[in-house]
């Protein structure tokens, strides 16, 4: 059984319909990713996901059981976090401060208390842990976007929804930020990544769905996905060839997710 599913869903604004007729599966552990355009509709998919946008028509099973009309609060509850585009962190308040208010609904799944959360972030993301005191506007991009990853799994999710990671971010640490995507998915955390930088989101992911105009136009696994002559063409650009261009990983990573990810 998925551990989410999306069943013939249509959600939009206002009047209008943006997303139509999707049907989109995640197991458990998997990366998927969503890739298009800009407008294409990714945003809007994963905000019907977390319910920050209710879906219109059709149905979205989390672990077989309908959420479609549950609240955002309900879904962070069951597990669902979203990391939205454009980080949306305090830039008033503290890295602490930010980080305390993503641990909404932890209590329920966690076995953890929210100081070895926090301490299990912050060893993910050594900056934050030299800046716990800091205020979070005075962070450059890139590491606003760790500061929002970090928080969102400061929920201990079993979904993380992370919404365009690389916008607004230095190429060097966009890969660095890929590679700590691949990893906590390594360490067993289920993610669905929108992603307009086709090339890095499909060489991580597992799977991958392309979105225009809203619909579903295209999926499968990444990999078939990176060498399929339509994506070259429409998202990938010259020169397909040497796709994994993310660093080698550098070390193991030292820390086990597993408290903080619940199976
Ligand atoms: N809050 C909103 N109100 C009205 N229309 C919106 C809103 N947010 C997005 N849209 C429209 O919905 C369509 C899809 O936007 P969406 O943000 O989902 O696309 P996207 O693929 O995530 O692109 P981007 O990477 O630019 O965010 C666009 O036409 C956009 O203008």
């Amino acid at each position: 059984m998925p551990l989410l599913e999306l069943r013939n869903v249509s959600a939009g604004y206002a009047r209008e319909n943006v997303l139509r007729d999707v049907d989109l599966v995640l197991a458990k552990g998997e990366i998927v990713t969503l890739v298009g355009a800009n407008g294409a509709g990714k945003s809007t998919l994963v905000r019907s996901v977390s319910g920050l946008l209710h879906a219109r028509q059709g149905e979205i099973l989390f672990d077989g059981k309908p959420i479609t009309k549950l609240s955002p609060a309900d879904r962070l509850t069951l597990g669902i976090a979203h990391v939205p585009e454009g980080r949306q962190i305090f830039l008033g308040m503290t890295v602490a401060e930010n980080l305390r208010l993503g641990g909404y609904g932890a209590a329920n799944r966690s076995k953890e208390n929210e100081a070895a959360r926090l301490d299990r972030v912050c060893d993910l993301f050594p900056i934050l842990r030299e800046r716990f005191d800091h205020t979070a506007g005075n962070f450059s991009g890139g590491q606003q976007q760790l500061l929002a990853i970090a928080r969102g799994l400061m929920s201990a999710p079993r979904v993380l929804i992370l919404d365009e990671p690389s916008l607004g971010v230095a190429p060097l640490l966009v890969a660095e930020i890929f590679q700590m995507i691949e990893r906590l998915r390594d360490e067993g955390l289920t993610i669905l990544l929108a992603e307009q930088n086709a090339r890095q989101a499909l060489a991580i992911a597992d799977r991958g769905y392309v979105v225009e105009n809203g619909r579903v136009t295209l999926s499968g696994r990444a990999k078939d996905l990176l060498e399929s002559p339509e994506i070259v063409e429409k998202y990938l650009g010259a020169g397909a060839g040497g796709i994994k261009q993310l660093p080698e990983r550098s070390k193991p990573m030292a820390l086990k997710l597993s408290a903080l990810i619940r199976d």
